[in-house]
């Protein structure tokens, strides 16, 4: 079955519940289709498929825009906080690789997430797993990183929850405007995170690798 994770309600999984399993299948992907098409594009723009190297070329294609909007399933575990921990849990340089709505090109570079519990804490590797689930799909840099704030506040019951996310746009890089070694900077922040300044400037100096308390 596929859903939309966005729209499941926000979920507090009780102390020994399974974990949320999340699935999003691509909508209507027709393989056969995405070759055809590929090879008239090609045919478009003058390359003759016809070499041997080329020949496969349309199914590559095909194959290779549906692994990079094909979301992998996951589980969102999470642990109750029984420590009581009330500091911020942050993960830097998460890789990113995503593809640009609007030339179909990749952008790539890396997302830093926090958050500050409430009653649960999440596995690690699940705030991985929330960024790459939201960069499969054709995106813009700003909406990625407000649905993986969003998401992860409404599905964790976090205090609060940050996001930033650095990436190298290739539509802006290898053509258009040609502006190779150019970053993109987006930011959001969700409940503590965005209204107290000394844990907004808390989560953005451990975002660059520094410890407020100069450790
Ligand atoms: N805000 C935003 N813009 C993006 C993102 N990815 C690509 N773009 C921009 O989308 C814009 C599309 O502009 P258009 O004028 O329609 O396209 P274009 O003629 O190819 O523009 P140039 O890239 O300037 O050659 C470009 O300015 C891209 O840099 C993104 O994640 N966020
Ligand atoms: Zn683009």
């Amino acid at each position: 079955m596929s859903v939309d994770p966005q729209a499941l309600p926000p979920v507090r999984p009780q102390p020994g519940a399974a974990p949320l399993r999340v699935v999003r299948e691509p909508d209507g992907l027709d393989l056969a289709a995405a070759e055809q098409a590929a090879a008239q594009f090609l045919a478009a723009l003058g390359v003759d498929a016809s070499a041997e190297g080329l020949r496969d070329t349309p199914r590559r294609m095909a194959h290779a825009y549906a692994e990079l909007f094909g979301p992998r399933p996951f589980d969102l575990t999470t642990f109750p906080n029984d420590e009581g921990y009330d500091e911020l849990i942050v993960v830097r340089a998460i890789p990113l690789r995503s593809v640009c709505e609007h030339h179909l090109l990749p952008f790539v570079g890396v997302a830093h997430v926090g958050y500050l519990p409430g009653d649960r804490i999440v596995g690690l590797s699940k705030l991985a797993r929330v960024v790459e689930h939201f960069a499969r799909r054709p995106q813009v840099q700003e909406r990625l990183t407000k649905q993986v704030a969003d998401w992860l506040h409404a599905h964790l019951r976090a205090q609060g929850v940050g996001v930033v996310v650095e990436a190298d746009h290739s539509c802006m890089t290898l053509r258009g405007a040609q502006t190779p070694g150019t970053r993109t900077i987006t930011s959001a922040l969700v409940g503590t995170l965005r209204d107290d300044a000394r844990t907004r400037a808390e989560f953005l100096a451990l975002v660059h690798g520094r410890h407020p308390a100069g450790l």
